[in-house]
């Protein structure tokens, strides 16, 4: 399996998409004219508070949401429901607790017929490109939180995805762990060049992992701002300390503050689920 036979990276493209949630007169849009135009092996950030929509933007990607409005596509072709070539990854893992990590990751293919010799072959070597070589016969209870969403990424991988949609993938992980996962996903990408939308409310994240960070409003969420990410790659924890990495930083804190206040009142007046979530407390101190 060479790393350029497994993937291809897809051209991803949101074209005017707006979303409605609700039934009724509880109906509301979650996202309002959104644009995205990922290019093939681009690694994209998606960063914005909380209920901003990031999550309903992914699953749309993913075929699970139809938008009221717009258009989304990958590679020219229409996304109108769910596709193996779309791998979704969350923040808590799906793996099947009865099934061996091996077992888990080669179900993919077994769906697909492919015979037991072949997708245990390419099961094993995706399991050694993400670190977990020797833990093909394990369960996933008996590995721990970083080692279960390695899993996770290695069993969306098996389908050859164009592109990976990350929701928080790392969210529920420590502080260590979540750095180790971050570098072992940016090399994983380096290899595979599969094209990435990563979902998080995290910055140094967002910009650590990104060549582009889109940010977005609250709810109803629009991009209000492109930041291109040209920090050198190969990247390491040293550059989060780089004037520039703080410079960017501080460029994306006050465009959420900015948009946060100037939503507030427009946001209680809106939605009929009451007054908007109190501003997100963003997880880091300049
Ligand atoms: N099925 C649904 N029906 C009604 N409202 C929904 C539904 N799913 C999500 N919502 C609401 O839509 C809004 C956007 O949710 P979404 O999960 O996409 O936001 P998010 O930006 O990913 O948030 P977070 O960062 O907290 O995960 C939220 O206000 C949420 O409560």
């Amino acid at each position: 399996m060479s790393s350029t036979s497994f993937v291809h990276g897809g051209r991803v493209e949101a074209s005017h998409v707006s979303i409605e949630l609700g039934e009724g007169a509880q109906r509301f849009e979650v996202l309002h004219d959104v644009s995205l135009h990922a290019r093939p092996g681009e690694f994209i950030c998606l960063l914005g508070p909380s209920g901003c929509g990031k999550s309903t933007l992914l699953g749309a990607l993913a075929g699970h949401l139809r938008p009221a409005r717009g258009v989304l596509g990958l590679d020219g072709e229409p996304i109108d429901g769910p596709d193996p070539q779309r791998g979704l990854v969350f923040q808590h893992h799906t793996l099947f607790p009865w099934k061996t990590v091996l077992d888990n990751v080669a179900y993919g293919l077994k769906m697909k017929g492919v015979d037991r010799a072949k997708r245990e072959q390419q099961a094993r070597k995706l399991l050694a490109l993400v670190g977990l070589a020797g833990f093909e016969q394990s369960y996933p209870r008996e590995l721990s939180g970083g080692m279960q969403q390695r899993v996770e990424i290695a069993r969306v991988l098996i389908n050859h995805p164009r592109v990976l949609l990350m929701d928080e993938p790392f969210g529920a992980l420590d502080a260590l762990t979540r750095a180790h996962m971050q570098e072992m996903l940016l090399d994983l990408w380096t290899r595979l060049r599969t094209t990435i939308i990563f979902v998080t409310h995290d910055i140094d994240e967002a910009l650590f992992l990104a060549d582009r960070v889109l940010i977005l409003s609250p709810r109803p969420g629009r991009i209000v701002e492109e930041l291109r990410v040209d920090f050198e790659r190969p990247r390491h924890a040293g550059q989060l300390t780089d004037p520039d990495f703080v410079a960017l930083k501080r460029r994306c804190l006050a465009l959420l503050r900015h948009d946060a206040q100037r939503d507030q009142p427009a946001l209680e007046r809106l939605t009929p689920l009451g007054p908007a979530q109190p501003a997100p407390q963003w997880r880091f101190a300049l």
